[in-house]
């Protein structure tokens, strides 16, 4: 049993972790909410982040199927209702790929998964194999991320509405829609990792969790800044910046869709 002063500790570390690591300090996270992405990289960005966002149910249902505890799947299930909505409309994936169609590209083809980066798959496939192996209060605990998530959902909606013409209401939905869902998603999550991390092991193995999952964010972001930045080495499989575009290209430089001038245009 741990003591209201060691869970208080321990709550404090976890946060300390996303501190640290979380990947709203990552540069490319910096470019994109700062105007300073190049159309190319935010459409590399909408492939490579679809991945995830595919993946997400597919590691909470792994979640679910090991789950003994009827209160647990119950809370836990609406993840999955929440990513991917009902038969004809509705759910995360659905309003992920209306950002893609916002930014240009086929949904289709990014439904695809075609041309997400060879690391980026190597990450995300981490994250589900880990959420199906780990004992559950790691499982629950590499979620814990949603914890620092709002605040870069809240960045992220201010930044492309100011600086990207393709930034609306719609375009942004999913960002929104996350603003309420993970606020609910991470209360859960983190009573039940404070109240089940009851001796010292349990509570390394949890933060050791969490450390991991920062990992699995900031490598994507270190994939997409490699193949799409600098050194701009893009390795083979990867999207070639042409695959997949909807109709007419639109404007490379997102400074020639700033806000003020550019929505007109489009
Ligand atoms: O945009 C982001 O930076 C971000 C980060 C994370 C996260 O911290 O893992 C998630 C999401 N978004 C997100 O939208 C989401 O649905 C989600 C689910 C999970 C999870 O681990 O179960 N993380 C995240």
């Amino acid at each position: 049993m741990t003591t209201p002063v060691e869970r208080e500790a321990f709550h404090a570390r976890l946060l300390a972790i996303g501190k640290e690591r979380y990947h709203d300090q990552h540069p490319f996270h910096v470019m994109l909410h700062g105007g300073r992405c190049t159309m190319t990289q935010v459409r590399a960005w909408v492939i490579n982040r679809y991945y995830y966002q595919s993946r997400i149910p597919m590691k909470d249902a792994a979640f679910l199927s090991r789950c003994d505890e009827p209160d647990l799947r119950r809370a836990w299930r609406s993840r999955i209702e929440d990513h991917d909505g009902g038969l004809d409309q509705g759910g995360g994936i659905r309003r992920w790929l209306r950002l893609a169609a916002a930014v240009g590209l086929d949904p289709g083809y990014v439904a695809s998964t075609r041309g997400v980066l060879p690391a980026t798959r190597f990450a995300v496939d981490a994250y589900v194999s880990f959420v199906r192996e780990k004992p559950l209060l790691e499982a629950v605990a590499s979620s814990l991320t949603e914890l620092f998530a709002p605040k870069i959902h809240s960045e992220r909606i201010a930044g492309l509405l100011q600086h990207y013409a393709f930034a609306d209401d719609a375009a942004l939905a999913y960002f929104r829609q996350r603003l309420t869902e993970a606020p609910r998603d991470v209360e859960f999550g983190l009573a039940y990792v404070l109240d089940h991390a009851e001796t010292a092991d349990k509570q390394d193995a949890a933060a050791a969790a969490l450390v991991f999952k920062t990992e699995v964010l900031w490598t994507q972001l270190d994939a997409l800044y490699s193949a799409y930045v600098a050194p701009g080495i893009i390795p083979p499989g990867g999207w070639d910046g042409q695959d997949g575009m909807l109709g007419e290209p639109m404007a490379e430089r997102s400074s020639e869709l700033r806000a003020s001038d550019g929505r007109a245009a489009l």
